[in-house]
């Protein structure tokens, strides 16, 4: 175990204390602005001066330019996706060319003008599933368990029913597949009206975060809860960190009972409809099989995923809500999305090699994720890599000022840098892009924004655990300093 008496040594000075109440980065830079002050000097005023406003100024871009930015862009980017697809044969070059020799305004209208409006079988296949789903949160069985307590000391519980979900859902999915195909009735129609799909899920997810957005202020269901004083930034980030309704779980349902089966399904219908154009292709079969492998590793760790930041820290606003409702089944099932208009034949040599090689990811990410939890259920009485973990038991205090105890791990996965887990799971999602081969980068998208997504996750984490843990986790900082590549970041 690491020793913690430095660390409690350093609170005792009281240097400690204000990381400990979760103001590290910013009390600390007023702290040392006051004695700056003392030793006088106009300069350092102005630094001073200059430093407020350059946080004002962050403070800005982040609560507004950026969510606004957001807000007006990212329902095109999925629409950017079905039209690079259908209408550019999966360049982006080509799609960029609809921008040449106009604005970018009557570019994107014109690829909003393709879409059509959606269908009533497009609505009720969305209302029948969204009806389903939320049934079977009831109806499936399923331990009670908690999340982590919130910052407001609430313990949020769920029904660990994920993985039955998924199963269910999977074979209900393949059992009507079979059975109404000599009907003439196929789920590759969802393919054939993606748009439709990416039309109603755009204007439902809407309206959906404006009303989570008023319930947030009228009737919030627990204490972790309220508003920035910004609507826009309130719109986006959300009010609520768990809010219900009629007792369902939004985030559970948008997460992952929508978000996650839907990219599941859609892999399936991708699938599907490539097999009804060509007979079996192997590139198909290879990214399919890893993103339904990689999710079927996500339910059977749903519990593990509500002590995630996603769950304890993101609110549930447009970034959450409509990112997983929207953005995950456009962008996460985008690779076979292509693949359909792509197929490419890869052999039985290459195929063995993406499939073991993502696996392997998918194997090495998982086993990071329960290796943190196995250390804190077991209250870190277990073996790590067949060693006695190395520990760090450390103090944090909640909002109310009750103080509570956490391990960090710093062996294992965990020892060879902070997130270690990330590059697993950013080589995962690559083999199961790499079967499109290289004539595009459109199949990267995935990749791409998985790359961008974990390395600005890691700053957030960062500073989040900061925060909680201040002189703890530098504790861990200084004994595992990278934050995600050993040796090099
Ligand atoms: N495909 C995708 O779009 C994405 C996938 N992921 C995947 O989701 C999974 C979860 O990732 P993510 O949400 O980023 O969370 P992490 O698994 O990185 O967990 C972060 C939390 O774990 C705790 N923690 C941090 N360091 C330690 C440690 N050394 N020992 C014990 N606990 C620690 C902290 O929470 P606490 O407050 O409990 O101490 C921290 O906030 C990963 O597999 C990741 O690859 C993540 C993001 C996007
Ligand atoms: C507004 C948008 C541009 C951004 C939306 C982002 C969200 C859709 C995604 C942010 C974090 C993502 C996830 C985190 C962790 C996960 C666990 C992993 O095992 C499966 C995927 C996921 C649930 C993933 C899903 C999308 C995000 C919520």
């Amino acid at each position: 175990m690491v020793d913690t008496a430095e660390a409690e040594q350093l609170l005792r000075q009281g240097l400690g204390k204000r990381m400990v109440r979760g103001d590290g980065i910013n009390r600390s830079t007023a702290v040392s602005g006051d004695s700056d002050m003392l030793s006088g000097g106009i300069h350092h005023y102005e630094q001073i001066t200059q430093s407020a406003q350059s946080q004002r100024l962050k403070r800005f871009l982040t609560t507004t330019v950026m969510p606004v930015f957001l807000l007006a862009f990212t329902p095109n980017l999925v629409v950017i996706i079905w039209y690079t697809v259908i209408h550019c044969e999966g360049s982006y070059l080509k799609m960029l060319s609809v921008f040449s020799h106009r604005s970018i305004l009557s570019g994107l209208s014109d690829m909003w003008s393709l879409m059509n409006y959606p269908s009533p079988v497009v609505i009720w296949t969305l209302v029948i599933y969204c009806v389903y789903a939320l049934a079977m949160m009831k109806l499936l069985p399923g331990e009670n368990v908690t999340g982590p307590v919130t910052p407001k000391g609430n313990v949020p519980v769920y029904k660990d029913n994920g993985f039955i979900y998924f199963v269910v859902t999977i074979c209900l999915f393949w059992v009507l597949t079979i059975c109404l195909h000599p009907f003439g009735i196929s789920p590759s129609i969802l393919y054939d009206k993606f748009d439709e799909v990416i039309y109603a899920l755009n204007a439902f997810s809407l309206i959906f975060c404006a009303f989570l957005y008023i319930k947030g202020l009228l009737t919030p269901s627990s204490t972790d809860s309220g508003s920035s004083g910004n609507i826009i930034f309130d719109y986006y980030w959300g009010m609520e960190l768990y809010p219900r309704v009629l007792g369902f779980d939004i985030k559970v349902f948008t997460n992952c009972r929508f978000g996650m089966m839907v990219w599941a399904l859609l892999v399936c219908i991708h699938s599907v409809k490539s097999f009804e154009l060509y007979g079996f292709v192997d590139s198909m079969f290879v990214s399919a099989f890893l993103q339904i492998m990689y999710i079927t590793k996500f339910f059977w760790w749903e519990s593990g995923y509500m002590r995630t930041i996603d769950i304890m820290l993101d609110r549930a606003g447009y970034y959450i809500c409509w990112g997983c409702l929207v953005y995950v089944p456009s962008l996460y099932a985008s690779v076979t999305f292509y693949l359909v208009s792509h197929p490419i034949h890869l052999g039985p040599v290459v195929t063995t090699i993406f499939l073991f090689l993502g696996a392997l990811n998918i194997y090495i990410n998982y086993a990071a994720d329960v290796q943190k939890q196995e250390v804190r259920g077991a209250n870190g009485n277990c073996l790590i890599w067949g060693r006695k973990p190395e520990i760090i038991r450390a103090k944090y205090q909640l909002e109310n000022g009750d103080e509570k105890e956490s391990i960090l791990l710093a062996s294992g996965w965990w020892g060879l840098s902070r997130h270690f887990h990330y590059i697993p799971e950013i080589m995962l999602a690559f083999f199961w892009s790499a079967p499109a081969l290289f004539d595009n980068i459109m199949p990267y998208s995935y990749v791409i924004w998985l790359f961008i997504l974990l390395t600005h996750r890691s700053y957030r984490d960062d500073t989040k655990c900061n925060k909680k843990y201040g002189l703890f986790w530098h504790q861990y900082c200084k004994k595992v300093p990278h934050k995600i590549v050993p040796y090099l970041f």
